[in-house]
């Protein structure tokens, strides 16, 4: 069926059966060689301004777990960076592995963080998300690795709210979360012009990946991988491995913001 996931029969390596995009000219995620990024002065630092007022739920929805945001005014947005215009948070969400030595969707030289966290946000100069998203500058996705080591008190928040989130379809509300406590210390970033890394795989994203990671605790990664793909009633799968690996650049610069 059209249901696409992570497994043998329906993951990354199926999904072009579907989705032929897969094969295009600017899919995500991708490898980054730092030495071969160039470093562009003009690139702006990144503004992002975030209200926690505007966060609304957190919801499983059976290929990651996302906290949405309320979008229909300015109050949540990225502004400068690579970007024109402003973009407004739409939701961020996760992809992670199955143990601490993968999970990442971007890679650094094939270093594969445990985790990464993908901050999406559209184009206002569309009228919607959903009409944003299919445009070539619709989408602007951040993206931050996460890395072993002290527990994080803000991912935390998160994690405690799984109890409600455990199998797909299920959400609760949740409010007043800062996302900008998941953002690293230092914002130089990388990016390029990429994709979706799920379906329908869109080539509508700016890439932003910031270049220092935030720290998780191992067994806060153990607490990610006690959520299920799997809906209740249905047979028990863990969510993990829930990441599309790097896919060929096809000739695309990559520039940095940092020297
Ligand atoms: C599970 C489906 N994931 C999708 C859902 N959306 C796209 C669907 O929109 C169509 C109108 S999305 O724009 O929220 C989005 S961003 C990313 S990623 N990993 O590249 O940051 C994946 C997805
Ligand atoms: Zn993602």
């Amino acid at each position: 069926s059209h249901a696409w996931g992570y497994a043998a029969d329906n993951g990354p390596e199926k999904w072009c059966d579907n989705f032929p995009i897969a094969n295009g000219p600017r899919q995500s995620p991708i490898d980054i060689l730092p030495g071969d990024a160039s470093f562009d002065g003009g690139l702006k630092p990144l503004s992002l301004k975030y209200d926690p007022s505007t966060c609304l739920d957190i919801l499983n929805n059976g290929h990651s777990f996302q906290v949405t945001f309320v979008d229909d005014a300015d109050s949540s947005t990225l502004t400068n960076g690579p970007i024109t215009g402003t973009y407004r948070l739409k939701q961020f969400h996760f992809h992670w592995g199955a143990s601490d030595d993968k999970g990442s969707e971007h890679t650094v030289s094939g270093t594969k963080y445990p985790a990464e966290l993908h901050l999406v946000h559209w184009n206002t100069k569309y009228p919607s998300f959903g009409d944003a998203a299919s445009k070539p500058d619709g989408l602007a996705v951040v993206g931050v690795f996460l890395k072993i080591g002290d527990k994080n008190d803000s991912l935390q928040k998160l994690l405690d709210a799984f109890s409600g989130i455990k199998t797909k379809g299920k959400q609760t509300t949740f409010s007043g979360f800062d996302p900008a406590t998941l953002l690293p210390g230092c914002l130089d970033y990388w990016t390029y012009d990429g994709s979706l890394t799920t379906p329908p795989l869109l080539e509508s994203v700016t890439w932003i990946v910031c270049k220092e990671p935030i720290s998780v605790s191992s067994d806060q990664m153990a607490k990610f991988r006690s959520l299920l793909f799997s809906a209740e009633g249905e047979a028990e799968c863990c969510m993990v491995d829930n990441y599309r690996p790097p896919q060929p650049l096809k000739g695309r610069p990559v520039r940095s913001s940092f020297k």
